[in-house]
């Protein structure tokens, strides 16, 4: 990465304010899934111990420039005081004389985590004002939200404009991880895209047609695919104006010489629930009234034969209704022949994809789990992240 780190600035006795992205699961005031506080520990232990006042600032939920008192950090406060072991002061809002206040009594190696900064409608607009007042509480500005590096908001773009600017460690793994694949990977660099639409995907599949061997495609999406080969696929998703798309990007990966993949059988069923009829069908075989669910065995058996055999894959998007568990055996086959690959390098992009890992209990089998959804599909499709172009360049 091009960009400067953490490592490369003195932050001793500084106010650093560190852009995380602790968007965290919350259900009745606590959070349910920490993963994304952990993965910025790295970060603020290293911040702490260099001698900084570490000032946190997050988003959570779409508040939309409102205060919406389940969105404050409160309890994202009290997790990473036990993750840390220390306490962490919490301040009721993002910046301001009170909060300024706050920074004054804080000593080195201290954090304080500051509200929601999405409370403030600067944020989303990316407010110079807004930004400038972000800057005034701080000295540095370190960038380890990776989750969130695709906006180009006040916290996470605005305000590196105004301050020394340098990445935290997650931002720099997940560009790293990513960018090493996307420029220079390990071959055969197969590629699974599933997930529910063809239209979200449109990018990513562009871009990896001109990197990959192997494209594999699965999900809601891989109907219609298989509607631009000519069969008919019932009641399945469908994305009637994509059709001409889906034949054009087949038609790029032959010329190409990437091999793609499609599914070859189908689990289908008479309802969109977990107790429909369902049962299992040649791609071709789909009857009119039923719906694609989830791949097949003689899919998931094709799958996992192309991933055991790739040195690197990277996967984003569920192969079926994993949520459902009548149609979670083709995500987790994925997940399983990722988990017994040997020797081969698996990327997940986060959303849905980093969900199905950790359902399956199979995260700790992955090399790389994305912390961003929206953040790794925007750099898989290629394009620059806002968060990252505005830090300092090395
Ligand atoms: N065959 C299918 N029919 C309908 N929905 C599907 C199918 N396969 C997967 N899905 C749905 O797609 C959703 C995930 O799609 P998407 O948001 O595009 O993925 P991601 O978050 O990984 O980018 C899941 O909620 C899943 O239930
Ligand atoms: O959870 C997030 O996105 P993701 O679910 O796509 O990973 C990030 O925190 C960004 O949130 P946003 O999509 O409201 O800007």
């Amino acid at each position: 990465m091009n960009k400067k780190t953490v490592r490369d600035i003195d932050v001793k006795g500084k106010r650093v304010f560190c852009r995380v992205d602790f968007n965290v699961p919350m259900q009745n005031g606590v959070v349910t899934d920490d993963t994304r506080i952990r993965a910025a520990l790295p970060t603020i232990q290293y911040l702490m111990e260099q001698g900084a006042k570490v000032i946190l600032a997050s988003h959570l939920g779409r508040p939309k420039g409102k205060v919406v008192e389940e969105m404050r950090l409160n309890a994202v406060a009290e997790r990473l005081s036990e993750l840390l072991g220390k306490r962490v002061v919490k301040t009721d809002e993002a910046y301001g004389d009170a909060v300024k206040a706050a920074i004054a009594q804080m000593n080195e190696g201290d954090v304080l985590l500051l509200e929601n900064v999405r409370f403030y409608p600067g944020e989303e607009k990316n407010d110079p004002e807004l930004a400038k007042a972000f800057a005034e509480l701080a000295d540095v500005y370190v960038n380890d939200a990776f989750g969130a590096a695709h906006r180009a908001h006040a916290s996470t773009e605005g305000i590196a404009h105004h301050l020394p600017a340098v990445a935290g460690f997650l931002m720099e793994k997940e560009i790293e991880v990513l960018g090493k694949a996307l420029s220079n990977p390990d071959r055969p660099f197969t590629a699974i895209i599933g997930g529910a639409k063809v239209k979200d995907k449109i990018g990513v599949i562009e871009n990896l047609l001109d990197k990959v061997d192997n494209l594999i495609i699965g999900g809601g999406l891989a109907y219609t695919f298989v509607k631009a080969l000519g069969h008919e696929i019932g009641k399945s998703l469908l994305e009637e104006d994509k059709i001409e798309l889906a034949k054009s990007f087949m038609e790029k990966a032959k010329e190409k010489g990437v091999n793609f993949y499609m599914p070859v059988d189908a689990v289908v069923a008479d309802d969109f629930s977990n107790d429909a009829n369902k049962k299992v069908v040649n791609i071709d075989e789909i009857p009119s009234d039923w719906e694609g669910l989830d791949i097949g065995p003689k899919t998931r058996e094709l799958y996992r034969d192309v991933i055991l055999k790739s040195k690197l894959v990277i996967w984003n998007g569920p192969m079926g209704v994993f949520e459902m568990d009548a149609f979670a055996e083709g995500t987790k086959a994925v997940a399983q022949a990722l988990a017994d690959a040997e020797g081969t390098y698996t990327v997940i992009g986060g959303g849905d994809s980093a969900a199905a890992v950790e359902k399956f209990e199979l995260a700790d089998k992955m090399d790389h789990i994305s912390t961003g959804g929206g953040a790794s599909l925007e750099f898989m499709e290629g394009k620059q992240l806002p968060g990252v172009v505005a830090l300092n360049d090395k």
